[in-house]
């Protein structure tokens, strides 16, 4: 057989049928995510053609994009809109026998942190899910992607999708790591130089040493955040690392079944031959904290660096677009980025809210205070991350340095919740989009690591987090 790409070993092993000569399958899906947001239509139309969901062991419901997340949790949900939409959400998950982590559930999180937690997701599985970032799914070795709501009913009735194949990128990493330097700086510098569509219609393999040296969180931060250059799915090769994170999780298997699973899974890689698409190749040595100053993931530049002048565009159209995000964004080409002041910071988010990146913020506010007229907020990406933060003493460090304490959600990565800015607020954001209105009408978001958040925070302005680490606070 012809040498093959891990991505397409995964849909080979999962086609039922084919649909026709040009890649549409019908596809076996083994697990999902359903969140309140996504799944209401799909349930109506599975009620309305008198349908019962085909495996309900195979999915898991949980809230998280409508939730508030103040620090004191109630079931009551303050907004008419959200309530109702939680309520059917449990209805649903009743009606059709799908777990159901309630909004007090100390499981509870948001999908893609909660998902990968419970041992939801396996090497070698398909996993599509209502959200644009179940690519997160990619990091474990399994195919993670996005579907709609006509998809998810779909999905939710015969545990299969129609499925067009997409083309393979390999983005190969290699160098030392910068001091500073995380992988969502890694991220958004791929994407700022292959641009916000340069994955449009390909599947992404991470590979390389810098991507075998990564923590598995770490490689979740990438394969979630490349979305925004628009990639709809990603893979890594399972490693060691990515089976000591997921042995022992509830929906894992046990004993002999994991011994069994974990020796396949090991050999789950692209063949060296294999032949992708596209191939990227970034040495990562010479990356350094991105901030963006736009309103496009992909118009992002290294802290050090000063706003970029949209005359220097060649292209009409990216001129335009360029002027028209400076404006949004109320920033001057040619001032340096860490000039700019900052109202609002944010730590959150399915792409940068573990405890690894609760660990990065703890160690640039240790021991300092958010600046004043600065507003911090910090959300864990579940109940169970909360609770670790709490135990490692990194909660005390956040409410030591004036930064807001809460329970998890997708919170302010998208104005969809209590959450919201106010118009022309300014925000260094731990997240993965930065649209106009993103984080609430008018307001302007900086796409930045965590570390860089806190480091913002701190400053009162966008600033350089090199000078702040193994610096202790005042
Ligand atoms: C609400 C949901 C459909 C959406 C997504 O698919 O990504 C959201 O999570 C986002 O990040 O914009
Ligand atoms: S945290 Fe943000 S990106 Fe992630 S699922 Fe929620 S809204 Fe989408």
């Amino acid at each position: 057989m012809a040498a093959r790409t891990l991505y397409d070993k995964l849909v080979d092993s999962h086609v039922v049928r084919n649909l026709d000569d040009a890649g549409l399958v019908l596809l076996y899906v083994d697990r999902t995510v359903l969140n309140e947001y996504t799944s209401p239509q799909a349930f109506a139309g599975l009620r309305a053609a008198g349908r019962k969901v085909w495996n309900p062991k195979a999915a898991l419901m949980v809230v998280d994009h409508v939730n508030p997340t103040a620090a004191q949790r109630t079931r009551a949900m303050p907004d008419s809109g959200a309530a109702r939409q939680v309520d059917y959400f449990a209805e649903n998950a009743r009606d059709f026998g799908i777990e159901y982590f309630d909004i007090l559930d100390p499981r509870q999180g948001i999908e893609h942190v909660v998902a990968p937690e419970q041992g939801l997701v396996m090497p070698g599985m398909v996993i599509a899910a209502g959200d644009s970032h179940s690519t997160a799914y990619g990091a474990f070795g399994a195919l993670g992607y996005g579907i709609g709501t006509s998809d998810i009913e779909h999905y939710l009735a015969t545990s299969t999708v129609r499925y067009r194949r997409l083309k393979t990128m390999r983005i190969h990493l290699t160098g030392d790591v910068p001091f500073g330097v995380t992988p969502k700086d890694i991220v958004m510098e791929i994407i700022r130089r292959i641009g916000a569509d340069g994955a449009t219609g390909y599947a992404v393999e991470f590979t390389g040493p810098v991507v075998s040296n990564m923590s598995v969180e770490g490689r979740i931060v990438m394969s979630i955040m490349i979305v925004e250059a628009g990639a709809r799915g990603v893979v890594v090769a399972p490693d060691q690392k990515v089976l000591d994170y997921l042995k022992g999780r509830p929906r894992a298997p046990k004993g002999e079944m994991w011994e069994r699973a974990a020796k396949k899974w090991l050999t789950l890689a692209s063949d060296p031959d294999a032949r992708f698409d596209r191939e990227v190749a970034l040495d990562v040595a010479d990356v350094a904290p991105l901030v963006t100053w736009g309103t496009s993931p992909d118009q992002a530049i290294a802290v050090t660096d000063i706003i970029p002048d949209p005359a220097q565009q060649v292209a009409p159209e990216r001129k335009a677009a360029a002027l028209r995000a400076l404006s949004y964004m109320g920033l001057r080409a040619g001032d340096p980025i860490q000039s700019v002041p900052i109202d609002f910071a944010f730590i959150g988010s399915c792409t940068n809210s573990r405890i690894e990146d609760l660990r990065d913020a703890a160690e640039v506010f240790r021991g300092r205070r958010v600046a004043a007229g600065v507003r911090a907020i910090v959300v864990p990406g579940s109940t169970h991350v909360r609770a670790q933060a709490e135990a490692e003493g990194l909660a005390k460090v956040f409410t030591d340095a004036g930064v807001e304490w809460r329970q998890s959600g997708c919170s302010m990565c998208l104005a969809m919740n209590d959450d919201v800015l106010k118009p022309g607020e300014r925000c260094a954001s731990s997240t993965n989009r930065n649209f106009e209105g993103r984080q609430g009408p008018g307001a302007r978001t900086h796409l930045m690591s965590p570390a860089m958040v806190a480091a913002a925070a701190v400053t009162g302005h966008i600033a350089d987090v090199r000078s702040l680490l193994g610096v202790a606070g005042q």
